[in-house]
């Protein structure tokens, strides 16, 4: 459908890639990336109206990109129902993709199945369509979305096992340290909570063994008594080890993040904690909750008729959009099922994304995950900020940013001339610049 009336046709759509600085966070799988892929996207409209959407830059994501930034030309930035037809016409079956139960390798996303490889690539289209849509009309993305329902969205503060650098002296220096023990991880806490005002807490695990993450959230819980605490390790353990931890930190967590790898394993576990707590119901034991298990509409049935998972965290990056986020959102509620946000590195436009869709979400009970205070560099002219651990939801035409050219070139550049190392976040291949021998580990881990 083109929109000639409202010059909102579209007559223009850039990509361009680049690679940002990512500190040497820890995680299951290795180590980031000095520099990690993302894809900023640019729709113009015959109005003149320039609207910004970014995603997941690695190279299975750009070959999709490229043919659905061509067969946009001429629609409407409000045929956003069209896109997934047009998506699944244009781009094809993309290289990478892999079947049911195969992991992610960079991201820890779950499954990478061809329709989420496209839903992760369209998102950023749909983005960038709400935001030229928004800017004509003068009204922000929520707007569009049906309304705010807060003024301001809650973060919690992304903790994360770390190098003092990354191996070689590669990548960007920056003054946070090491954090490898309970004392590092409680300092960078610490520094996040008076920095951005956050009040909550997730720590990404499955990087040492559990006795010695157990003792890193005891640690947070001595600091920061009764503030909200998250244990994410990335499906990492067994069972068996889940259930351990989860009784040893139940006092004290909020929810326990993917413990263990699949909706089997997690269902068990799950019932082990609800059998752990007599008389407690379905909902009454320590919550589980996945970035992993249900991350597309197929997961959805099996996961909740077995009550594997009290918490998805969405991720409007491949649930395939904002609309859809409200979409799954509403599934949630349907059974009884909380929500919270999941995050992975990004800029500064996703982060304007994800505020405002989560302004729109009536039952998001927790505060979302984000990487942005990791991320030094953005490509818009203004970072936004956190105070009091929250973001503003900005009233101001479409996503309320402004985009940076000189930092997009800038780093446009930096992809250009690198050899094709950095082009797809590989956690295992950076681990293997400290550790030669290292392959990216089995799971269950421990
Ligand atoms: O499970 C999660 O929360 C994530 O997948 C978030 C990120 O991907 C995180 O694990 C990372 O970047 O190392
Ligand atoms: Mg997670």
């Amino acid at each position: 459908m083109t929109d000639a009336r409202h010059g909102l046709t579209i007559t223009e759509v850039r990509l361009t890639p680049v690679l940002v600085a990512d500190p040497p966070l820890l995680n299951t799988q290795g180590v980031h990336q000095p520099y990690i892929p993302r894809l900023i996207i640019e729709v113009t409209t015959e109005g003149g109206a320039t609207g910004l959407g970014e995603t997941y830059g690695d190279t299975a994501y750009l070959a999709l990109a490229q043919p659905l930034a061509g067969a946009l030309i001429g629609r409407s930035v409000t045929d956003l129902n069209g896109l997934p037809e047009l998506a699944a016409e244009v781009c094809g079956d993309p290289p990478g993709a892999t079947g049911a139960g195969a992991v992610d390798v960079g991201g820890l996303r779950g499954v990478r199945t061809a329709g989420k490889l496209r839903l992760s690539v369209l998102s950023g289209f749909e983005v960038a369509c709400l935001d030229a849509w928004g800017r004509t009309t003068g009204l922000p993305v929520h707007a569009l979305l049906g309304g705010k329902v807060r003024d301001r969205v809650e973060f919690s503060a992304y903790l994360f096992y770390r190098w003092a650098e990354h191996p070689g002296g590669r990548g960007e220096p920056d003054d946070w340290g090491a954090a490898l023990d309970p004392a590092g991880v409680v300092a960078q806490a610490r520094r996040f909570a008076d920095t951005h005002g956050f009040t909550s807490f997730k720590l990404k695990g499955g990087v040492f063994p559990p006795d010695e993450e157990i003792a890193a959230v005891r640690a947070l819980a001595a600091e920061f008594p009764g503030r909200p605490l998250r244990l994410d390790p990335n499906g990492a353990w067994s069972v068996p080890t889940s259930c351990r931890v989860a009784d040893e930190l139940a006092d004290v967590l909020e929810y326990l993040e993917d413990p263990t790898s699949g909706t089997a394993g997690m269902a068990e576990v799950a019932a082990a904690l609800r059998g752990a707590r007599p008389g407690a119901s379905g909902r009454a034991g320590l919550p589980l909750a996945t970035n992993m298990c249900v991350t597309t509409f197929d997961e959805i049935a099996e996961a909740f008729a077995r009550d594997a998972v009290q918490i998805v965290l969405a991720d409007h990056h491949y649930w395939g959009g904002l609309r859809n986020t409200r979409e799954l959102a509403a599934v949630c509620r349907t059974f009884g099922v909380g929500l919270s946000m999941h995050s992975n590195t990004h800029l500064g436009i996703s982060l304007a994304a994800m505020t405002q869709v989560a302004a729109t979400v009536p039952h998001l009970d927790h505060a979302c995950d984000s990487h942005y205070p990791w991320q030094t560099e953005d490509v818009l002219t203004e970072r936004i900020g956190f105070s009091d651990g929250r973001v503003d939801v900005s009233d101001a035409p479409g996503l309320g940013i402004t985009l940076d050219r000189d930092r997009l070139a800038a780093l446009h550049r930096r992809w250009l001339a690198d050899d094709g190392g950095l082009r797809d976040r590989d956690d295992a291949a950076a681990m293997r610049h400290a550790d030669p021998g290292w392959v990216t580990p089995a799971t269950p881990r421990w």
